[in-house]
């Protein structure tokens, strides 16, 4: 075959040189639809294709710098993945993210729920999904700084955490230009405050991890007024006052000037559902103080139990429930055989036995080593079963008695239940609500209210038992006014009988 070969193309004669592989085809073409050479084709594509090498190499030479930049000019501080600090960080960052946000991470909801996804709030298998802004590193400016946050890649551990809400769960750094790292820990403080005012809404409740090791955040709870828990109004103003005196700053400086430690205790007692841990729940959220559970039964040794009191911080409740169940009053065990045998039936006290010794909490409690400041709550249903050392002046402070309800309190209930204000966000008329097609007004709630409570005897029901009802008739005040009677008389039969009621075949029956 010869070298050359000869084409015709447009009617001119080209000479194409093998070694040139067809350019001068390529060259025809692109003369002929556009006014470009191919020089200048060939090279923008050089061009486009040395491109990327281009980035790495400054992107390298870019990170080269960074480095040498943060070793000697940039200070920083790294914020574990399951640290609370952590996830207030990314929440402030969050809610900072620039306008134009782009890039997201979808999780499923780990918290309460979308409130406007109902269907998916009831289906207990299927939870909304929570969208967050997703990114890598981050530069903002704050306070006229420059800072940078980088975040490390998400650990799965974060998502087996029960503590974990979805939100954090990467290590983050944050760094600014200079040799301090005060204005990373203004940054901080401004990002727990932000945290803060987001969840003043809630009480946060504390409980060990799965290990016993730390304390997590285990859940949030809605601030529950105290109005909403019925119980005797004068009680419930002494211990509001007693509680409002002790946080004074005032009395902790009095406490420490008599050198008297500076702790309060209080022991709420009542039948089952009398609203012992109700009341707690809503001290906690009427004095912003969070709540710490500790489990008795679950603890594996005194020092275990020194090693998680010593890690509960100064201001906030600590709650111990039921503690009648986990030990008894060690002198009238031996005295009195009849009370022995009473308090060792059942399979629940054998449940709860401890591993921890009752010497073991009443020296965390006051002891030496005990910290200032806290207030201890303990529920019980027996009180004249605890330890007189446990209860004793010090340890407990206030006993406060949450008994059955009263006509008082029923009628109290009745009107939180039913006023239009509780129920003005289903209400379509202002300062009135459509109950099955009829308005009931507030005047109208209060003469229900006051005829419900004629119906109801003292001390003979819990406000739990009382709940139950109002639960079957939520949608209308009518309905719940004109049943009482007819339940009440129920009730009382049933307790009477002290039997267990249950449906079969649509039957009501009784073990
Ligand atoms: N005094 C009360 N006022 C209003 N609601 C109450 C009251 N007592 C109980 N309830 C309602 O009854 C339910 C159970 O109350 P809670 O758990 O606080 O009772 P408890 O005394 O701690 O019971 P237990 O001794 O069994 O732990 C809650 O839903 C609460 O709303």
């Amino acid at each position: 075959m010869s070298l050359l070969q000869h084409t015709h193309l447009n009617g001119e004669r080209l000479l194409i040189d093998p070694w040139n592989h067809g350019t001068g085809i390529m060259r025809a073409v692109l003369a002929r639809f556009t006014n470009l050479d191919v020089a200048h084709v060939g090279s923008l594509i050089a061009i486009i294709g040395a491109a990327p090498a281009g980035c790495r190499l400054l992107r390298s030479a870019w990170h080269g710098a960074y480095s040498w930049i943060r070793q000697f000019f940039v200070a920083s501080v790294t914020v574990p993945g399951g640290d609370p600090v952590n996830s207030n960080l990314v929440k402030w960052l969050v809610f900072h993210k620039p306008r134009h946000h782009r890039a997201f991470t979808g999780r499923t909801e780990m918290g309460r729920g979308d409130a406007t996804d109902r269907a998916a709030s009831l289906k207990k298998t299927r939870r909304s999904v929570q969208y967050a802004p997703h990114w890598d590193s981050r530069w903002f400016f704050h306070n006229g700084r420059l800072f940078v946050a980088t975040r490390d890649n998400f650990s799965s551990s974060a998502i087996s955490d029960p503590a974990y809400d979805g939100v954090g769960g990467e290590q983050i750094t944050i760094s600014c230009f200079g040799w301090s790292i005060k204005p990373i820990q203004k940054l901080i403080e401004v990002a727990r405050e932000f945290a803060d005012r987001q969840t003043q809404y809630f009480v946060i409740i504390y409980g060990r991890d799965r290990y016993g090791m730390t304390w997590q955040p285990k859940t949030r709870k809605p601030i529950r007024l105290l109005d909403t828990v019925h119980f005797n109004d004068t009680i419930k103003h002494e211990l509001l006052n007693d509680i409002r005196k002790y946080l004074d700053s005032r009395t902790q400086r009095r406490y420490q000037s008599r050198s008297m430690p500076y702790r309060r205790g209080y022991l709420f007692y009542g039948p089952p559902g009398s609203g012992k841990t109700s009341l707690t729940t809503a001290l906690a959220g009427e004095f912003g103080l969070d709540l710490y559970e500790v489990k008795i039964p679950s603890i594996a040794s005194d020092s275990d139990l020194e090693q998680m009191f010593q890690e509960i911080p100064p201001q906030c409740i600590i709650l111990l429930e039921d503690i009648d169940a986990v030990w008894i009053e060690r002198t009238s065990r031996s005295r009195s055989p009849d009370r022995r045998s009473e308090r060792s039936s059942g399979s629940d006290r054998e449940n709860n036995k401890a591993n921890c010794t009752l010497s073991g909490l009443l020296n965390v409690l006051d002891g030496v080593g005990s910290q200032e400041g806290r207030i201890v709550i303990m529920t019980t249903n027996k009180p004249e079963l605890l330890d007189p050392a446990l209860v004793r002046p010090g340890r407990v402070d206030m006993k406060v008695f949450l008994g059955n309800i009263t006509p008082a309190s029923a009628e109290q209930m009745f009107v939180r239940m039913f006023s239009p204000d509780e129920l003005a966000g289903s209400s379509t008329i202002p300062g009135s609500i459509q109950q099955h097609g009829v308005p009931v007004d507030l005047d109208e709630t209060r003469s229900l209210a006051s005829n419900f409570a004629k119906a109801i005897p003292d001390n003979v029901f819990t406000p739990s038992q009382l709940q139950g009802f109002f639960q079957l008739h939520l949608d209308s005040a009518h309905d719940a006014a004109n049943g009482i009677a007819s339940w009440v008389e129920k009730e009382m039969t049933r307790q009477a009988d002290g039997g267990f009621e249950f449906l079969e075949n649509g039957v009501a029956k009784r073990m």
